[in-house]
């Protein structure tokens, strides 16, 4: 069934969160006083239905449905889960969760999206104390899963168990802080890095450009990928952490910090700050600076993903999830009806995917066109362990015709039918849509081979009897349009 998710506050959190719960099939149900707000939230939206999709391999659920509201009560109405993202005020925050509890569902998950109060302040003169916890996402909430979610003795832990499994559900990673502190764990990095950086241009050291190269060449790369201590396990060397903290640790007595202190923020230093901010970046809207970082946020992460680290080994967990809970899970003995074509992908096009020509470059559809004839192999039972036993199919021939064009953020299907197939011989054919509208045709010829002689072999009996069923229950369709076509053929 689907879930509802009402969001209270729809600004840069806000609609950050309604994206991420509505891409991942959830209703979602807004609040905000704005009159602009619906605007907004659909410009937010609109820029994470480009990115987030195509984070995966595999598609999400169908979208849910959004809805915007005049009031809390009817934004709260039937929702498991209520995200309060308005402004970082401890009063404002208590009025808004004192109108939400008159009228929400008891067990209702209330998530704050507060950057720095404590659950405790949050919780103070609430209705339901323990109903009321700290979910703290990171912008742009769409993309990026970390959420530190900090509870008080007054939650349930079984409410913990649940909440880390809806944010997991939607993709996000909830790191659940052992005690509360002021600005949670990962905004008390953020605000000394700002103090220092604060200092570095009021003392005239370095512009905020400097600063964001030290960062975006040096190590921002490394932290994304290693965080801190990790990172500095490796620059220890052989001898490891302790070597490093023996090297490093007493220059941190050393006078190469202003932390303690805050720069004050005098007219000067806002003006020097925006300045610098307007002559580095300045010459792009709001709105493209975050399509450039979602571009950027969506190669490195789904490189994290190919490597199965970090957050790209959530990304793996994900979409292994939805794959077994979709048709894309099934073996051949799981196909009824092995006469139709086989659904072989079910994904978006992800940004990383376009081109120049602003939609879907042509070295794509070969990948596509090969995760297609991967998955099938997989699904005739050549899957990971058949090939350590040292069983495989290569590609020897392939034919590509591009028909339409599609661009990033549009699902794909690719279903795959089997022209020929037994003993050495696979002769597959692929067809891609988006919806009913063809957009390709992959004509490929594999052989199967002996990973251990590298030449062709026949394929072992299950592997052979399962693609058999397929290409005998497939026989009698005619032969597809364009099948066997060459490059010089007439046209
Ligand atoms: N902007 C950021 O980078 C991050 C902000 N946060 C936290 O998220 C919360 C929201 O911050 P932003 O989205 O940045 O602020 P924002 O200013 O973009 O959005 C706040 C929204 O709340 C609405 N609002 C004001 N009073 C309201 C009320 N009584 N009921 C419902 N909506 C109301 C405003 O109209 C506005 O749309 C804050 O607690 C902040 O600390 C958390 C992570 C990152
Ligand atoms: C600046 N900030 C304190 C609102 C930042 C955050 O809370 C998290 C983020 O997205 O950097």
């Amino acid at each position: 069934m689907t879930q509802t998710a009402a969001i209270i506050g729809g600004g840069v959190i806000g609609g950050g969160w309604a994206a991420r719960f509505l891409l991942n099939g959830w209703d979602v149900q807004v609040f905000d006083p704005d009159p602009d707000a619906a605007r907004k939230v659909d410009e937010v939206l609109a820029n994470a239905r480009r990115s987030l999709p195509g984070l995966l391999d595999v598609a999400l659920p169908d979208e849910g449905r959004l809805s915007c509201h005049g009031s809390i009560a009817a934004a709260v109405d039937g929702a498991s889960w209520i995200q309060e993202s308005v402004p970082e005020r401890l009063d404002i925050k208590h009025a808004t969760f004192a109108e939400i509890q008159k009228t929400c569902l008891p067990q209702a998950v209330i998530g704050s999206s507060t950057s720095g109060f404590k659950p405790s302040q949050l919780q103070q003169g609430a209705a339901a104390p323990g109903q009321i916890m700290v979910c703290h996402p990171f912008n742009p909430v769409y993309l990026l899963p970390l959420v530190e979610v900090v509870t008080t003795a007054e939650t349930d832990a079984a409410v913990v168990k649940s909440v880390k499994r809806l944010l997991t559900g939607i993709g996000m990673y909830p790191l659940h802080l052992k005690k509360e502190i002021d600005a949670h764990v990962a905004d008390r990095f953020l605000e000394a890095v700002w103090r220092e950086a604060l200092w570095l241009v009021k003392d005239g050291i370095a512009t905020t450009e400097e600063i964001d190269d030290a960062i975006r060449y040096g190590f921002g790369i490394r932290w994304a990928q290693m965080g801190l201590f990790e990172t500095y396990r490796v620059a220890g060397g052989e001898a490891g952490m302790k070597h490093f903290m023996a090297q490093f640790g007493p220059a941190l007595k050393w006078p190469w910090t202003k932390l303690m202190d805050v720069p004050e923020f005098t007219d000067d230093l806002v003006d020097l700050i925006a300045g610098q901010s307007d002559a580095q970046s300045g010459h792009h809207s709001i709105r493209a600076l975050e399509r450039i970082r979602d571009n950027n946020l969506v190669a490195m992460m789904r490189a994290l993903k190919a490597q199965n680290w970090g957050a790209g080994a959530l990304l793996q967990a994900q979409e292994t999830d939805i794959r077994a809970r979709s048709v894309l899970g099934q073996r051949a003995d799981d196909i009824a009806d092995p006469s139709q074509p086989v659904l072989t992908i079910h994904r978006a096009v992800p940004l990383d995917w376009t081109d120049y020509n602003g939609h879907m470059n042509e070295a794509k559809y070969l990948q596509a066109f090969g995760d297609a004839t991967d998955r099938f192999m997989e699904l005739i039972g050549c899957d990971a362990a058949y090939i350590a036993s040292g069983g495989s199919y290569f590609t020897a021939e392939t034919h590509i015709r591009h028909v339409d064009e599609v661009h990033a953020g549009a699902i794909i299907d690719v279903r795959t039918r089997v022209l020929g197939g037994g003993g050495k011989k696979m002769h597959l054919w692929h067809e891609m849509y988006e919806g009913d509208r063809l957009l390709a045709t992959g004509e490929h010829f594999l052989l199967h081979v002996s990973l251990e002689t590298r030449r062709p072999s026949d394929a072992g009996p299950q592997v052979d009897a399962a693609l058999r069923r397929f290409a005998k229950a497939q026989a009698d369709h005619p032969k597809p349009e364009g099948a066997g076509r060459y490059v010089g053929a007439p046209r």
